[in-house]
């Protein structure tokens, strides 16, 4: 249990933002496919990334990747398209998140896969994969990118080539759009027929230098933190403005709730506008699913009332992050109301506003998002943080970086 000072932000303070455990975790999977491997810089620490070297690394029988679901469903693909004999498993929770999609598209490729315990879900057996079975692919979209991901990076190695055909709604689509330009990055060509369809042609990965973008999925919470405090301003060192990460988009989401931001050499200067919408707002975290949690936080902290939309994929994360929000914002008397569930929520706050001088537990449900999500509540309060290491699996340095950015 952390307990949590109130604490005010250092006017102009730097904070050194980790690597991107996305980005890090394709490079990782592309360079083991690649012939030769790229000398890779700025490796994220997080610990989904450095369980993804490690198991790399042992090559064996059991891969337990704990609970990465990138590192999941990458290594999966790429154990039973280069025919490795594995079995998949993971914590409790990874054992309740989906993989069915997945498997089922590797089976129509070739691979022999046996579930161990429960159809659809961790863990399983990948046995062998003999030859191509097929090159043409049907994969539904609205559950996981991290299925079509883990499809596409692998695709090269086919012998006969894919041609992928996505059926549905496609959710977290930046994502796919960030595999396949470090596919590009790294040699190869994916032939975007049109947004649902991509054809690629058996080729080799070939090796380049390669340096791991900062993470803006854990920019999020600074700029969280920069909203909840009058005059504050930070310095996020290492963004950039031309990502391929979808989280980028956090510029556009916290306008609303008072912050500036603008690009400068080295870096993202955010600060604190002063102005907070007085109106409802709606968000669509669509394409961003990991921001819902740190925009929910903030909302409620500044009395808005938001329309919460394309939050579907919630449910089915570390945990059910939309039951996560509910309960912990209850503690502050502000209602998560699901309509049209899981797709969309409401966000009504507290009708005598944001209580701050009750000093709350926040159980993090093994989340490190809700644990991050929940820590620039410091700045109104006092309060505790259940499970503070959780913040490990993405951003291992978010309290010491809370630390040094706060008085
Ligand atoms: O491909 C990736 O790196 C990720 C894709 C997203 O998952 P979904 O595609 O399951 O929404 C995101 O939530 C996750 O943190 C990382
Ligand atoms: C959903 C997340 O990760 P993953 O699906 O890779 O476990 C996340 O980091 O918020």
């Amino acid at each position: 249990m952390l307990s949590l000072t109130k604490k005010s932000l250092t006017k102009g303070a730097t904070v050194p933002m980790e690597a991107s455990k996305s980005e890090c975790n394709r490079a990782l999977v592309i360079n083991a496919l690649a012939e030769k491997p790229a000398k890779l810089n700025n490796i994220s620490n997080a610990r989904d990334s450095q369980t993804m070297i490690r198991l790399l690394r042992e090559d064996q029988e059991i891969w337990d990747v704990l609970d990465a679901g990138t590192t999941m469903r990458f290594l999966t693909a790429y154990a039973a398209i280069t025919n490795r004999k594995k079995i998949m498993t993971g914590t409790a929770r990874m054992q309740e998140r989906p993989i069915g999609i997945l498997v089922d598209a590797l089976r129509s490729l070739g691979a022999d896969i046996e579930y161990l315990k429960n159809d659809g879900f961790p863990p399983f057996k990948i046995k062998s994969f003999d030859q191509q079975k097929a090159d043409t692919l049907e994969m539904r979209g609205d559950t996981s990118s991290q299925y079509i991901s883990a499809i596409l990076m692998t695709a090269p190695l086919l012998p006969k080539g894919l041609k992928l055909n996505l059926t549905g709604d496609v959710n977290s689509r930046p994502y796919i759009e960030m595999t396949i330009d470090l596919m590009r990055q790294f040699g190869v060509e994916v032939k975007e027929i049109n947004e649902r369809s991509f054809e690629i042609s058996p080729q080799s990965y070939t090796a380049s230098a390669f340096s791991v973008e900062s993470d803006w999925s854990g920019a999020s919470y600074w700029f969280s933190a920069v909203a909840l405090q009058k005059d504050s301003e930070l310095f996020l060192r290492g963004l950039k403005e031309h990502s391929t990460q979808g989280d980028k988009a956090i510029i556009e989401l916290m306008n609303p709730l008072g912050v500036s931001a603008r690009f400068e050499e080295g870096g993202l200067r955010i600060w604190n506008h002063g102005e907070v919408t007085k109106n409802p707002v709606v968000f669509d975290f669509n394409k961003c699913p990991d921001l819902a949690q740190t925009v929910a936080v903030t909302c409620a902290a500044l009395n808005v009332t938001a329309h919460f939309k394309g939050v579907q994929s919630l449910r089915i994360k570390e945990t059910d992050r939309t039951l996560a929000l509910q309960e912990q914002l209850a503690k502050f008397g502000v209602t998560v109301s699901p309509i049209n569930d899981p797709f969309e929520f409401m966000i009504t706050p507290n009708a005598d506003g944001f209580p701050t001088k009750i000093k709350p537990v926040i159980n993090t449900y093994e989340d490190h998002r809700m644990a991050m999500a929940f820590a620039p509540l410091c700045l109104l309060m006092e309060l505790e943080i259940e499970e503070e290491e959780v913040v490990k699996k993405s951003y291992p340095d978010f309290w010491q970086d809370l630390e040094k950015v706060t008085v």
